[in-house]
């Protein structure tokens, strides 16, 4: 049979650059006692970039195993377009598949091009040498991995970021309609993760299907069309990277906090996570923060997290501060940027203030606009301080308002920005215990 034959073979099949669909319907599978999938049903559709995401166990791998053939689950089935990939020789399959495993470790020594060049075996009969189309398809995924310049180089004797930029160019020369990847972009650094998945991107624009486990939450937001998240080796949540990547979500998920944000910046789901503080004795109390910028916005998310009720202001609308509010739903004093604050919104700020159990000041800026309220500051029980820029380079609106926030600094606990929960929860242990000031120790951020 030769090469052209396969091609003519493959198009008969229905395989060729046309996207096609995969479909696992209820697949069950585990490792002797292991029960590692149970009962996983997802579609994945013609030229889709599902990333599947998930917890360390959570079965990601065994799943992509079992989409590519490798594995074959103990119930249910795997078909792409119809045609059940574990009835397909590993040759066929690999003309609908093309796998970027997790652990890229070649045991031989070929030259990078070569290597890429085993991608096009599924397409040759066994003995017929490379043919220009093969040449092409090897050149143009060395291009486009940028591993071009490595081609001559033993595989052996390239980073690991290296060899895995060159087992994707491998799977691209395969040129199969579905390409599954395990962790594309774990040992890449951050510009090689980035062009990675926009190349994948490029790939799905062609009609690709494309199902990848990616670990960094941020990156497959921003780059897949929709998130399965496993765990316990069942699918957790399927659908658009913002309806899978809520707090809820991933604390049931990951066993952790998280506040999940649009990124400024690009627009796409940000998750940040925060240990799950599982031993953590909640402060009772509400705690109120004072401030603006990344610092109150830390303070807040953090203070939330653990379960605290917090709320935030005055802090004017659109500061960082005041969308992370927003988007953990906490109650916030907005207020007009530049604006200075009118009596009702002092007023509410007292309230909030006399009535938390702590007062956090989180960045506090003082200037002419909200000087007021540092004498409503005073009616709060208890301080802790927050930090960024050294006292003696702050400015203040005039020598009286500095005099008032450093009587403040007397009085209060000063923490690095990581160190609030500790503060907080301190303050409120020896509220209960009637002690006298405690002292945290203050390491640098
Ligand atoms: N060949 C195997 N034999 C026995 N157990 C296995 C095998 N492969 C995986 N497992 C087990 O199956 C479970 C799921 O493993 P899997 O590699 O699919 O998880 P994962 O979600 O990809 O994890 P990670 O994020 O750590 O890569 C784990 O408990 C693992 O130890």
């Amino acid at each position: 049979m030769t090469d052209a034959d396969h091609r003519d073979d493959d198009r008969e099949a229905g395989v060729g650059p046309d996207p096609v669909t995969v479909s696992v319907d209820g697949c069950s599978l585990a490792f002797g006692d292991l029960s590692v999938l149970e009962g996983i049903s997802l579609t994945i559709e013609p030229g889709e970039f599902v990333g599947i995401i998930g917890p360390n166990g959570a079965g990601k791998t065994t799943l992509l195993r079992a989409i590519s053939g490798a594995l074959t689950p103990d119930t249910g089935s795997v078909t792409i377009d119809g045609i059940d990939v574990h009835d397909l020789s590993s040759r066929a399959s690999s003309r609908l598949v093309s796998v970027v495993p997790q652990d890229t470790t070649l045991s031989f020594s070929f030259p990078v091009r070569d290597v890429v060049e085993m991608g096009r075996q599924p397409h040759r009969s066994r003995f017929s040498s490379p043919d220009p189309e093969d040449r092409a398809a090897v050149e143009r995924a060395l291009e486009r991995t940028r591993t071009a310049e490595l081609a001559d180089r033993p595989i052996d004797e390239v980073s690991g970021g290296q060899r895995q930029r060159v087992v994707l160019a491998q799977a691209i020369a395969q040129e199969t309609p579905v390409m599954v990847l395990d962790e594309p972009t774990a040992s890449l650094d951050v510009n090689h993760q980035i062009e990675t998945l926009e190349l994948v991107r490029d790939l799905v624009a062609e009609g690709r299907t494309v199902v990848a486990a990616i670990h960094d939450l941020n990156l497959a937001a921003r780059y897949c069309d929709r998130l399965v998240l496993l765990a316990d080796g069942a699918v957790a949540r399927d659908g658009p990277p913002a309806s899978v990547l809520t707090g809820d979500a991933l604390a049931a998920s990951f066993d952790a906090n998280a506040v999940v944000m649009p990124n400024p910046v690009t627009g796409t789901e940000t998750v940040t996570a925060f240990r799950a503080d599982r031993h953590a004795d909640p402060h009772p109390e509400r705690v109120h923060v004072v401030g603006s910028g990344a610092a109150a916005a830390g303070v807040v998310a953090r203070l939330s997290t653990a379960g605290i009720d917090v709320t935030l202001g005055p802090v004017s609308s659109g500061d960082a501060a005041a969308e992370t509010a927003r988007s953990i739903g906490i109650e916030c004093l907005e207020t007009e940027p530049f604006a200075t604050l009118s009596p009702a919104e002092l007023e509410g700020a007292e309230t909030l203030i006399r009535d938390a159990g702590v007062t956090v000041l989180a960045d506090f800026v003082v200037g002419p606009g909200n000087r007021a309220l540092l004498e409503v500051v005073d009616d709060a029980e208890s301080l802790v301080l927050i930090e960024t820029r050294p006292f003696e380079e702050r400015n203040f609106a005039g020598s009286a308002a500095r005099n008032r926030y450093e009587s403040y600094r007397e009085r209060a606990i000063e923490v690095p920005r990581r160190r609030v929960l500790d503060a907080v929860t301190a303050v409120g242990k020896n509220r209960s215990q009637s002690q006298p000031s405690p002292s945290i120790e203050s390491t640098d951020e």
